[in-house]
């Protein structure tokens, strides 16, 4: 799913941060059977079937499957942006049509969406503005967010002046800016090279790292990337997409690089390929 990011300007614009009374201890997400079909009669497609899983708070989650099986369809309804057609999906109490005009949620999408005609940080500051946030604290949570992705020194530059990775980086830096309490991406990394890729995953890592109040929803096609990245990988099998498995990733935090290598890492992965494979036979 690319989507211009300003297009939908009360889906992306996110985050003043609502605090609870008291420290959430259950699910700060309870997905239960959730369906969705599109269209009606013949038409009708059924994009997902009974979609049930939990997130934890200040959990990164992976929705990891093949193309067309409904994690952009699935990603779209928790942020509130269409409605399920059975099932639920609560965030504490509230549906994800109100956490969305309470703009709890940051979307980060396949392709940055950067204005080339303004600089780094004032792509950074532009939706923080149409909210109403003054221009002074647009500049302050601008400058602080581009130091978190290390484009410090980029503020003043355009768009088209840095690689793929760095531009996406640019919208890292813009959904964090709202400060949001749930984090949505999309095939953030889809439309870049390999070794970019690995390293904006390590760079994400770092960034997570240092943000832990933030639950991350990640979708990816990539199995190597999900176990990286996430505390749980939610296992999705083709259309009508349908959770498989839900895998828990115990590797210890932080990550690096290198746990590619270990053993622990190469033992979850190839469990996940079993499993998809396994679907395929
Ligand atoms: N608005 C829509 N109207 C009709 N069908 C739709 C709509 N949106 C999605 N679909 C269908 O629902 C299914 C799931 O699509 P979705 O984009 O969610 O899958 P995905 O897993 O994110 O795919 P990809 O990995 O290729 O982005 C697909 O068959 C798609 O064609």
């Amino acid at each position: 799913m690319d989507e211009p990011m300003l297009m939908q300007p009360e889906a992306e614009i996110s985050a003043t941060r609502v605090e609870s009374a008291e420290p959430a201890s259950g699910p700060v997400v309870s997905i239960t059977g959730v369906g969705k079909i599109f269209g009606t009669g013949e038409k009708a497609v059924s994009a997902l079937e009974d979609v049930s899983f939990d997130v934890q708070p200040g959990s990164f989650v992976a929705l990891l499957g093949p193309s067309g099986c409904g994690k952009s369809t699935l990603m779209r309804l928790m942020a509130g942006l269409q409605p399920v057609t059975s099932g639920s999906i609560d965030f504490e109490g509230r549906s994800p049509e109100q956490m969305r005009k309470a703009r709890e949620f940051g979307i980060v999408f396949q392709q940055p969406i950067l204005f080339d005609w303004r600089t780094v940080q004032k792509n950074v500051e532009l939706p923080l503005e149409l909210i109403g946030v003054s221009k002074a604290e647009a500049r302050a949570r601008a400058d602080e967010m581009l130091s978190l992705v290390g484009l410090q020194d980029f503020a003043t530059k355009r768009p088209w002046q840095l690689s793929g990775g760095m531009q996406q980086r640019v919208a890292i830096a813009r959904a964090l800016a709202f400060r949001p309490r749930f984090l949505m991406m999309d095939e953030p990394f889809g439309a870049l090279d390999m070794m970019t890729r690995e390293r904006m995953q390590v760079e994400l890592l770092r960034i997570w790292d240092s943000k832990p109040d933030i639950t991350v929803t990640f979708i990816t096609h990539s199995i190597s990337e999900a176990v990286l990245l996430a505390d749980r990988v939610v296992v999705m099998s083709a259309r009508p997409g349908r959770v498989m498995k839900v895998i828990d990733v115990d590797l210890e935090r932080p990550r690096f690089d290198d746990i590619r290598q270990s053993k622990e890492f190469v033992d979850i992965e190839g469990e996940i390929r079993e499993l998809i494979y396994s679907q395929e036979n």
